[in-house]
């Protein structure tokens, strides 16, 4: 039966848990299509308040690694805005120019930050704090300026003070009204928040009202209505979301402040749905995710035809992700005269709490310096349950597995994802779970936020004793509770052969394994048995599996193997020839020295690489990469030794070579290190009589400056013990560690003293040529293999 179209604009949080919550109902029944318009895979935007204070990077808030979609044959086209909608004829148009039909379509457009209209608001200078763009963008202004400005003193605008503050910036903070989150806190909460963050170093204009952005082409301050003025380098934007509702507005779909949906997300057009921070319900819309996750659940089944009860509305609660900062708020907050209120104030402690009440039951609550009964309260509420229930428990003191074994199983722990206590233990008990980690695979507890982790520990401690240790071992993945190194031994002592295999007997709780465990096995495998092992295409990621880079408009580069960064007109001629005939967008030179082809065509890839008859240069690969070289001493008046010809005789040694990740080296003639070797794997430099060898550099993501692993004095020597660190690095490192982070996880001293053992070099070595000798040029296998190039390079989704 041919495939329903099932197309999603907007890959964001709520959209993508859609397609998440219908793979899990209906895995095979649609070919999806996602449209984003940021050029990264769905990311957590929640995290970005972390990554601004510093407790997490950009890589790690991912959500979705690009390797989910296609493993689950999802069309991504990132970086692309869908820019019509024609419901006649259920097509959607983007500005990259291409038209894709449904059969269902679901609008997930998220908000567009709230930008004041005031006098020189497009000055430099200015930002919002909604994507990655934005949170790069202030990371960047603090390394130059001082002085920063939040407009806004909700919890967007208070997380983004704290991480200029973080940033070590200063920071004003200018707030409209006269008490904090005035939205979520009532004044006495608000000036106790107040007073916190002044102790921390923000500065705040309390009921000011900004009337101008001074500056000339940079912002240099701001004005208010009462004349009063600020000095500001930066300023950031934190007055409330709106809506992105324009391309429904424009397809003739009904629009109010959001796009108007009823229980089922339906749209007033029966083929398209709505969800998340862009869809109105019951004239409502949500700026947090535990309502849009709600509503993804509900729209899944929906999609999938499961009818259900469908959407009622959502109870509302917050919490500020401010370290050093509880604050807790949900429901109705403010009283009036139906309500009464329960309120404890412990000035001693910095303890605030009100409880609203309303006809017997809780409708609201604020909690300030101890918001260990958040949950309860937002689970009550929820239940309508009388206040007496609140009351009339004993108040726990107890933290940790003390405070969860009291509490009942339907107790949410998780508000964003809406996991209860008693979900979490049963998939603790049913599927032997002993982390966090786990426990998020499994349940998503813990995947937004994150403020429920500790909760989630205790958990595992209460329901595993003795047997949970909180800072275990670090697993392959969630699908099992073994560590790479039980694996392996797991491997060698059954003589397993494949990864299904491994999977089937070592028990994995997802029998078909995840996108980080088929990839790492793979690795395990190969690394094991190399001359054996028959290499799984389908268990790597994109990348590796085409033996191109793909970029984000979907086509891809091509970046063929030129020695030691040396090449002649013969190859730069068919390089050129190659470019002309199948119109490459652009050729670049790469910093490892080569011709990067960009924009290539998928189906263009076999026939490029043939009429280039050259290797390929693994540009893509978890192995070698490039070997960069400096000129050296046949042309430098400073070198002192054969750099490029060294570099050539590595780069020709380990050509094709895998590994645990990426491996990029640099050879040199004197120190001033023009191939940079001390940010590379592995670092060659050149000095009279001696060639010094520095591992574990990295001049990307986790910055690292290599350290000295020995001194030789000739180019063979080079080669033994750059063969020794490398396989050793290559047996023991977690798939996806860099050699930086091996490097430190192993300590210097113990690689020297093992590399530097002759008789370990010796054997190690004779490992690594084992596993040279089993390499094939991966460009001419593919092009000689019938199958491989049909499956490969003619399907859409390979
Ligand atoms: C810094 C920060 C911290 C936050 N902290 C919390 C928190 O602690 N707790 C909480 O519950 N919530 C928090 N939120 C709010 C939460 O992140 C949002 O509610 C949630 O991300 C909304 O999900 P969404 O899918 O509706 O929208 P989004 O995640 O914004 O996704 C919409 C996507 O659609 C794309 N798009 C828009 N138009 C088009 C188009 N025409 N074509 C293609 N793509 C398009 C957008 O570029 C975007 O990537 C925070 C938000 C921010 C910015
Ligand atoms: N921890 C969390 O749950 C969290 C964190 C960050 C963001 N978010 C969500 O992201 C969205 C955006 O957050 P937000 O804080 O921008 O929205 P918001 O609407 O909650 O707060 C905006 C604040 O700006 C103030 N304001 C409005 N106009 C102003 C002006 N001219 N000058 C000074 N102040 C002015 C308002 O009084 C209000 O307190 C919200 O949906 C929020 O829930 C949630
Ligand atoms: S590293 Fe030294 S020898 Fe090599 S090019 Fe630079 S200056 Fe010349
Ligand atoms: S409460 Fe936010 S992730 Fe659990």
């Amino acid at each position: 039966m041919e495939k329903q179209k099932l197309i999603l604009i907007g890959n964001g949080m709520a959209g993508i848990r859609t397609l998440e919550e219908v793979l899990k109902l209906e895995p095979d029944t649609f070919d999806i299509t996602v449209f984003g318009k940021e050029p990264y895979p769905n990311y957590n935007r929640i995290e970005l308040s972390k990554v601004l204070q510093g407790d997490t990077s950009v890589s790690d808030i991912t959500l979705n690694e690009w390797h989910w979609y296609e493993d689950n044959n999802i069309r991504l086209y990132p970086g692309e805005t869908v820019t019509r909608i024609d419901k006649e004829q259920k097509i959607v148009y983007t500005d990259k120019d291409r038209e894709e039909s449904y059969d269902q379509l679901i609008i997930a457009t998220g908000s567009d930050p709230v930008i004041l209209p005031l006098p020189g608001i497009d000055k430099e200078g200015v930002t919002a704090f909604r994507d990655i763009k934005d949170c790069e963008k202030m990371v960047d202004y603090s390394k130059k300026y001082k002085k920063a400005a939040v407009i806004g003193g909700g919890l967007l605008g208070l997380e983004a003070a704290r991480g200029l503050l973080n940033l070590g910036m200063e920071v004003d903070v200018i707030h409209l009204c006269d008490s904090l989150m005035e939205r979520q806190l009532d004044k006495e909460a608000g000036t106790l928040l107040k007073e916190e963050l002044e102790e921390q170093g923000m500065h705040f204009l309390l009921e000011k009202q900004t009337s101008e952005i001074l500056g000339n082409d940079h912002v240099s301050g701001l004005r208010f209505n009462d004349g009063e003025e600020i000095e500001a380098d930066l300023i950031v934007m934190a007055v409330g979301i709106k809506p992105n509702v324009a391309l429904a507005k424009e397809s003739g779909i009904e629009v109010n402040r959001g796009i108007v949906v009823n229980d089922y997300l339906e749209t007033n057009d029966p083929n398209i749905f709505s969800v998340g921070e862009c869809a109105e319900h019951r004239e409502m819309v949500y700026g947090l995710v535990a309502p849009l996750y709600q509503q993804a659940q509900v729209l899944a089944k929906r999609i999938c035809g499961m009818g259900g009860d469908g959407y009622k509305g959502s109870v509302l609660s917050t919490q500020l992700k401010v370290s050093g900062v509880d604050v807790f708020s949900t429901g109705q907050i403010m009283e009036n005269e139906h309500t009464k209120a329960i309120k404890v104030f412990d000035d001693w402690r910095g303890v605030y709490k009100k409880i609203v009440v309303e006809q017997g039951k809780i409708t609201g609550a604020v909690l300030f310096g101890d918001t260990g009964d958040g949950n309860r309260l937002l689970n009550l509420i929820k239940k309508g349950a009388d206040v007496e229930e609140y009351t009339d428990t004993d108040q726990n003191q107890e933290a940790g597995a003390g405070l969860v074994a009291d509490m009942p199983d339907d107790e949410l722990i998780c508000g964003c994802n809406g996991v209860t206590k008693g979900t979490i233990i049963e998939a603790i008990e049913t599927q032997g779970l002993n982390s966090v980690e786990q426990v998020k695979g499994c349940t998503n507890a813990s995947r937004s936020c994150g403020t429920c982790k500790s909760l989630v520990s205790d958990l595992l401690e209460y329901t595993l004793g003795e047997e949970y240790d909180e800072n275990q071992k670090e697993t392959v993945c969630g699908c099992t509770t073994l560590s790479k190194d039980e694996v392996i031994a797991e491997i060698k002592e059954k003589g397993m052969t494949n990864t299904r295999e491994v999977m089937n007997v070592l028990g994995w709780k997802n029998e078909e394994g995840c996108a980080k465990c088929k990839p790492a096995l793979n690795y395990y495998l190969g690394m094991l048995y190399p001359t054996e092992y028959e290499d799984e295409r389908e268990s790597r990621f994109v990348n590796e599996r085409l033996h191109a880079n793909i970029q984000k408009d979907g086509t891809f580069g091509v970046i063929p193997r030129m020695y030691g960064g040396v090449t002649n007109a013969q190859d730069l001629r068919k390089i050129a020839d190659v470019a002309e005939k199948y119109d490459v967008g652009m050729i670049k030179l790469t910093g490892g020295q080569r011709i990067n082809l960009l924009g290539v065509n998928k189906q263009d890839l076999p026939n490029i690489w043939e009429e280039l008859d050259m290797p390929s240069g693994h540009a893509y690969a978890k192995g070698l990469r490039t070997v960069k070289t400096c000129v050296g001493s046949e042309f430098c008046r400073f070198g002192t030794q054969d750099s490029t010809g060294l570099g050539i005789r590595l780069e020709k040694k380990f050509e094709g070579l895998s590994g645990p990740h990426k491996l990029k080296m640099g050879v040199s003639a004197c120190p001033r290190n023009c191939a940079e070797g001390g940010v590379k794997d592995v670092g060659v430099v050149g000095l009279e009589g001696v060639w010094e060898i520095y591992v574990g550099g990295n001049g990307g993501t986790d910055l690292r400056q290599a350290d000295l692993l020995c001194k030789v004095e000739t180019g063979d020597e080079v080669l033994e013990w750059v063969g020794a660190f490398l396989q050793y690095y290559r047996e023991t490192a977690n798939y996806l560690d860099r050699t930086s982070v091996w490097v430190e996880k192993m300590g210097i001293e113990h690689i020297r003293e093992v590399v530097g053992n002759k008789e370990k070099r010796d054997e190690l070595n004779e490992r690594m040529d084992l596993a040279l000798s089993a390499i094939q040029e991966p460009w001419s296998e593919a092009i000689n293999n019938g199958t491989l190039l049909k499956d490969l390079y003619e399907k859409v989704n390979a």
